[in-house]
């Protein structure tokens, strides 16, 4: 079986420093994936790698067996994969609703004519009527962006992220800055809106990371020291001593 997503003995160096040192990984098609690792480990250097930000020194990406290394972020985008956007990157001034379908519409192709894109109005505007559904805020679809709270504008975030239809989802901690409650229900919805799809997060919570992951993959000092089941993770000598024995993950995961 094609992985859906794969890295063979990726590498990555800001000037001398090699950051990313031999990153091997395939996820299959479906699969949840946590990416854990101390801070400064190369969690985001390696989205990065994979999402197009940053070319690789070396080594391979492939999407559904094919080589997206060095191609654009919205290259790889259109090919089918997906990176969380920044708050930030939500329009605050444009309403829930107009968001999703900037969304969805921005997906639809870069040679866009006028007249297609008023042919795919229709579409659009019941993709974006479906995913306003999905993340729950259907109630406030026509509120400006920048009025929702904090919870509400990540749920929008991750429904614009999969408006495309992308099969492989990146996101970078999405819960963070949630309270434990708000943490709880957003797990559920992630794990809702991307069944089918094949998820990558990163995560520092490892209440979250147990919760939604089906493997771990984690990162020590730009290596992948292990890439398995929560259980057998945890279970392992190795990502013990290098990061999940530490008070702190164990605080986290609340031991
Ligand atoms: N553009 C860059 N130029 C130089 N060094 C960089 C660059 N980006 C990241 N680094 C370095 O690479 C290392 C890994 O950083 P990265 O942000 O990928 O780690 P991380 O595991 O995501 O950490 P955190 O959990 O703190 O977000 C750090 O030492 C960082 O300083």
């Amino acid at each position: 079986m094609t992985a859906a997503l794969e890295l063979k003995d990726l590498r990555k160096s800001f000037g001398k420093t090699e950051i990313i040192r031999g990153c091997s990984l395939a996820v299959n098609a479906g699969e949840r994936i946590a990416v854990i690792g101390p801070n400064g480990a190369g969690k985001s250097t390696l989205f990065n790698l994979i999402s197009g930000r940053f070319a690789p020194s070396s080594g391979e990406v492939l999407l559904n067996g094919h080589r997206i290394d060095g191609k654009k972020p919205f290259e790889i985008n259109r090919l089918g994969l997906s990176r969380s956007f920044q708050i930030t990157n939500i329009f605050p001034k444009l309403s829930v609703f107009e968001n999703l379908r900037c969304g969805v519409l921005w997906s639809l192709g870069y040679k866009y004519t006028f007249l297609k894109f008023l042919a795919d109005l229709d579409d659009a505007n019941e993709r974006a009527e479906q995913l306003l559904q999905m993340i729950r805020l259907h109630k406030k679809r026509d509120v400006l962006a920048i009025n929702l709270t904090y919870a509400e504008q990540r749920a929008l975030e991750v429904g614009i992220t999969i408006a495309g239809g992308a099969n492989v989802i990146l996101l970078d901690e999405p819960t963070a800055g949630m309270s434990r409650e708000e943490t709880r229900r957003f797990i559920e919805l992630i794990k809702e809106v991307t069944v089918g799809k094949t998820l990558l997060t990163v995560e520092h919570d490892m209440g979250v990371v147990f919760g939604l992951a089906d493997k771990i993959a984690v990162v020590v000092y730009g290596e992948i020291i292990a890439f398995d089941t929560p259980e057998n993770v945890r279970a392992n000598q190795r990502v013990q001593e290098a990061y999940l024995g530490s008070s702190v993950a164990d605080a986290q995961a609340g031991h």
